[in-house]
């Protein structure tokens, strides 16, 4: 099992495993956080470099819904670090050795429906567009997903895709943790000692035959349905995250964040923590912001149970919080967006029958406003489905 999260070469890597919690419902982040605090107090601590990271650090994914979903935190065995040209290496107990196999390729690549196919997807924008305009404004955002299945024909190595992810999208967080792999662009929040920060995202363009990078972007910027819809997400953020802090700058205009597949409206927030360490763990922030409207919706209360009536399929960690914490409750926390959730690495073995493929289930969605266009959206899922496709089939 690969735990990761990397970005731009830097970050953190993890393998084996010293102690897990899996936990699930309400209560996924204050079990995660007490289950964390409590294995920490009983670690005896060499750390001769002192940085966020070093020590016992937990890789973390949770689920996006109460229910159903699971979320689990493993703590590894052997943690690689690197930031700001330091690097480091910290070991829990007897180190196993490192899983040095060569990566293996998983061979060709087949797509089949997933829970929710892209015409079904459609049909549950066109419900949320329908039920948005009849709520006279009440109802104002509803982000939708929808899932792809892709079987392998050689077993699955999640090193593959990390290193495919990576390669393209060296500005995302590329992570795995759990069987949860992706690169997401999206921090939910990173927290270093007082200080905080999130780069919210939401509102999508993509690349069109004919048309400059820069004529999208601005295009972007200036459209008054992508503007509406970041709104909403960095407000949600920014309203939940106040509270915790003395200060927080949030710039009152986005800007662009452009990537190989697709380009988004972009808010990167700061801020400073009032009160260290108890009440502001990572986990407690992330627990009081998730989920913020860039994966959920507005007003929230109204928009998630929407989400899995008009999906009718089960997120898992999708769209939920995932990254490391470390015992100073000290971290970074993506959303888990662009990804895929293994299903099944290998069918070799018995009863199998010979067969040896993997199974991954590939997420993604958008957010869904009064004046959004089903066909646009499904096109502006599809494009978010890339950076997994092509990390799978190795296209370079
Ligand atoms: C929900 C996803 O993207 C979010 C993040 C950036 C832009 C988004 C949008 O424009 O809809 C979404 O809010 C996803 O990639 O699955």
């Amino acid at each position: 099992m690969s735990l990761s999260w990397v970005r731009e070469g830097q970050g953190l890597v993890g393998w084996g495993c010293a102690a897990r919690l899996d936990t699930s419902g309400a209560d996924r982040f204050t079990d995660a956080d007490a289950w964390w605090r409590q294995l920490c107090g009983h670690i005896d601590v060499d750390d001769a470099v002192g940085l966020p990271g070093c020590g016992p650090v937990a890789f973390t994914s949770l689920a996006f819904a109460d229910r159903p979903g699971d979320s689990v935190l493993v703590l590894p065995e052997v943690i690689t670090g690197e930031r700001d040209g330091v690097r480091w290496i910290t070991t829990i107990g007897d180190a196993p050795e490192p899983d040095l196999e060569p990566v293996r390729q998983p061979g060709t690549v087949s797509y089949s429906d997933g829970r929710l196919s892209s015409t079904a997807y459609r049909q549950a924008v066109t419900e949320a567009v329908r039920l948005m305009r009849e709520s006279g404004g009440e109802l104002r955002k509803v982000v939708l997903a929808h899932d792809l299945v892709a079987n392998t024909s050689e077993p699955l190595d999640e090193r593959f895709l990390l290193h495919n992810l990576a390669a393209r999208y060296a500005n995302c967080w590329t992570f795995a943790v759990d069987g949860l792999v992706g690169a997401t662009p999206e921090l939910l929040l990173e927290r270093r000692g007082y200080e905080v920060r999130s780069r919210v995202l939401a509102g999508t363009a993509w690349p069109h035959p004919g048309r400059t990078d820069d004529e999208i972007a601005a295009e972007l910027l200036d459209s008054a349905k992508n503007r509406s819809e970041h709104a909403y997400a960095a407000e949600s953020l920014a309203e939940k995250l106040r509270p915790f802090c003395s200060e927080l700058s949030v710039p009152t205009s986005p800007s662009v964040l452009r990537l190989r597949n697709v380009l988004h409206l972009a808010t990167d927030v700061e801020g400073k923590l009032a009160d260290t360490p108890d009440g502001s763990g990572l986990l407690h922030l992330a627990e009081a912001v998730h989920p913020t409207a860039a994966v959920g919706g507005t007003p929230t209360e109204d928009a998630v149970p929407l989400i899995s009536e008009l999906e009718g399929m089960d997120r898992g960690r999708y769209a939920g919080p995932v990254g490391w914490i470390d015992g100073a409750g000290n971290g970074e926390l993506g959303i888990a967006l662009r990804c895929g959730q293994i299903e099944q690495q290998s069918t070799a073995g018995a009863g199998s029958g010979g067969a040896r493929g993997g199974r991954v289930r590939l997420f993604a969605g958008g957010g869904i406003v009064p004046d959004s266009e089903p066909d646009l959206e499904v096109a502006e899922v599809e494009a978010k489905l890339l950076p997994v496709r092509e990390a799978l089939e190795g296209v370079r």
